[in-house]
């Protein structure tokens, strides 16, 4: 495997003077091309803030991030991205929302409809392509959103808590379709989340991350076979994971 993104010395501070936050770094860490990495730290610690620094839609105050070979210094647009809140228009259907995106790039909807098609089977959302958003449940809004995140085949995706705002059961089945998209094209994801149980179940990595000013405790591999179903979660395995999670938290007096 080889670099995707590399960290160098990256840190956040906003405003200046006596109202400065001190948000996060400095950090040095890599992320490799097609790996599935979970940023899990407490609240505040600066896990946004890093996905908008990797995505160039804000400064980093001190530091280097790297980019497939390329210094970020402004928006990047071969990137999916994708937020706790969706960024559906209510005036698209979900197949307009989601062509929107490759409108917005350049790229003629026509030239796409067998992979949007695929990527709507994948998501269980074929029968619901003429639907708008507010015609959805929350889950399939998320869904839709994926697809939207997905469709210009980026090399690179940045969930930041996609699934925050999900009931627990859908939760879990929206991972499953996420772990399997992602075991079938292997982009590179950059995943932010709060639950350790998620993070261990979908990632190749977890890098842990200290209360704000955010850096990297640790990164743990995760070495378990995929995809990770019910047998898996439930193996002493996982669950020696989840222990060695939660201690580092608890010594930080976060849990
Ligand atoms: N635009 C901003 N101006 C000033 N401070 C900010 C700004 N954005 C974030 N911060 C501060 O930076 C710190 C990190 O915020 P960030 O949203 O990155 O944390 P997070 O780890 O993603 O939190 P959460 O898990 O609650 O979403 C917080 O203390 C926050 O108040």
């Amino acid at each position: 495997m080889s670099t995707l993104i590399d960290l160098a010395g990256v840190t956040k501070v906003f405003g200046s003077g006596a109202g400065a936050v001190h948000a996060f770094g400095p950090v040095d860490m890599t992320i490799e091309d097609g790996e599935f990495i979970s940023l899990l730290g407490p609240s505040g610690c600066g896990k946004s803030t890093l996905m908008l620094m990797i995505a160039g839609l804000l400064s980093i105050t001190k530091g280097e991030i790297t980019l497939a070979d390329r210094k970020v210094t402004g928006p990047q647009t071969d990137i999916g991205i994708m937020f706790q809140d969706n960024t559906l228009v209510p005036w698209r259907t979900v197949r307009g929302n989601i062509d929107l995106q490759l409108e917005m790039r350049g790229i003629d909807p026509a030239s796409r409809e067998d992979d949007v098609e695929e990527l709507l089977r994948s998501v269980h959302l074929q029968d619901f392509q003429e639907r708008f958003p507010h015609e959805l449940s929350g889950g399939m809004q998320q869904r839709a959103a994926f697809c939207q995140a997905m469709v210009h085949k980026p090399k690179t995706m940045l969930l930041d808590e996609p699934l925050g705002k999900l009931d627990a059961m859908t939760r879990e089945n929206i991972r499953k379709d996420l772990q399997s998209l992602w075991m079938q094209k292997r982009p590179t994801v950059v995943f932010v989340t709060h639950s350790i149980e998620e993070a261990i179940q979908l990632s190749t990595r977890v890098a842990v991350i200290t209360p704000r000013p955010g850096r990297i405790e640790r990164i743990i591999d995760i070495d378990l076979p995929f995809p990770r179903d019910f047998d898996v979660k439930s193996s002493p395995e996982f669950t020696a994971y989840v222990r060695e999670t939660q201690e580092i938290f608890r010594n930080y007096g976060v849990i």
